[in-house]
């Protein structure tokens, strides 16, 4: 890869490239039937593949950036085993390559950067099957903000020159732009996307508030904010902890590269930087552009935002 490349456009590119090598890994663990499934907490679990996947990804940008700070989801994932030889991705996406790079990242250095993985979101709706929800998430953060980020679908169908292609890989790069997908105007009525395995109280009363048309339940951030892209949701609620900065800092990244906005319930952003808490203990709330996402914090009452501060 060119040196002349800034390092958030290269970044991004070897994010692209590994992450569809780590989907890879994830159906190949899926075929294999053999999930390794390990109970980390409450409703919270991990598979061969979310270990698989995370330590390909990193082994992959720690060899291309080896001063970045990188953060997967995952502890201790490789348990002293060795990484396959072909799990390590070095050449970066050539499409990304050509991306011009905003001004003012031209002249970021590894040290300002923070890397974020979710090698593998939706990990309860994987081992449901409900394969669709599954994704691998790169998120880029320049000093504390996402700039930069990967949604990956692993089991996403489609048909490419009359044949069968698994998998899309989806990217964002604010201010310069989103691609893999296309991107779709909001629904005419408002509909809701939320979680289908991490409810509470608290969750289903922010979702009555917003007096929607319709809500979809489904797994992972990553797939709740391709809702939002695609056109099938308006606004993505979760008045709730439980995600963390893996889990949002990809799908931030490329909402507001696609014009749109996550933050908390309460209107305000998270931060990324390496010290910062893991957990996203005041929720989540997106949307695609401004006006739906002032529409749904204005319904949010401020008992409700008490109530998640507080916690
Ligand atoms: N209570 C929780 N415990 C663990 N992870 C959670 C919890 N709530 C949300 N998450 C993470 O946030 C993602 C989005 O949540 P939801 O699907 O409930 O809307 C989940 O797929 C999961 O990521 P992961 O699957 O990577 O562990
Ligand atoms: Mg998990
Ligand atoms: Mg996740
Ligand atoms: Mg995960």
């Amino acid at each position: 890869m060119s040196a002349n490349i800034p390092l958030v456009v290269r970044l991004l590119a070897s994010s692209v490239s590994v992450a569809n090598r780590a989907g890879k890994i994830v159906r190949d663990v899926m075929s294999k039937g053999e999930l390794g499934i390990v109970e980390k907490g409450k409703d919270d679990y991990q598979t061969e593949a979310d270990r698989s996947a995370q330590r390909c990804i990193i082994a992959s940008l720690a060899a291309q950036y080896p001063t970045m700070t990188i953060i997967g989801e995952e502890d201790n994932p490789d348990n002293g085993q060795e990484i396959p030889s072909d799990w390590i991705v070095v050449e970066g996406d050539s499409e990304v390559l050509q991306l011009s790079c905003p001004h003012h990242l031209k002249g970021i250095q590894e040290k300002d950067i923070v890397v974020w993985v979710d090698p593998l979101d939706g990990t309860s709706e994987y081992t449901q099957g409900f394969l669709e929800h599954v994704t691998v998430l790169i998120g880029i953060s320049v000093n504390e903000e996402p700039v930069a980020g990967v949604i990956h679908q692993p089991y996403y169908k489609s048909m490419v020159d009359g044949e069968k292609r698994m998998g899309r890989t989806i990217w964002g790069l604010k201010e310069a732009g989103v691609g893999g997908f296309t991107p779709a105007p909001p629904p005419d009525s408002l509909i809701i996307t939320t979680t289908r395995s991490h409810s509470n109280p608290i969750v289903e009363k922010a979702l009555q508030v917003m007096d929607a048309s319709q809500i979809l339940r489904v797994g992972g951030a990553g797939y709740k904010v391709l809702q939002l892209l695609e056109g099938k949701a308006s606004v993505y609620v979760f008045a709730s902890a439980g995600c963390k900065k893996w889990d949002t800092c990809a799908p931030e990244a490329i909402l507001a590269a696609a014009g749109g906005k996550l933050t908390d319930i309460l209107g305000n952003f998270y931060k990324y930087g390496s010290s910062v808490t893991r957990p996203n203990k005041t929720g989540v709330l997106a949307a695609v552009n401004n006006e739906l996402y002032e529409y749904a914090l204005s319904r949010i009452p401020q008992e409700l935002k008490d109530a998640l501060a507080n916690k």
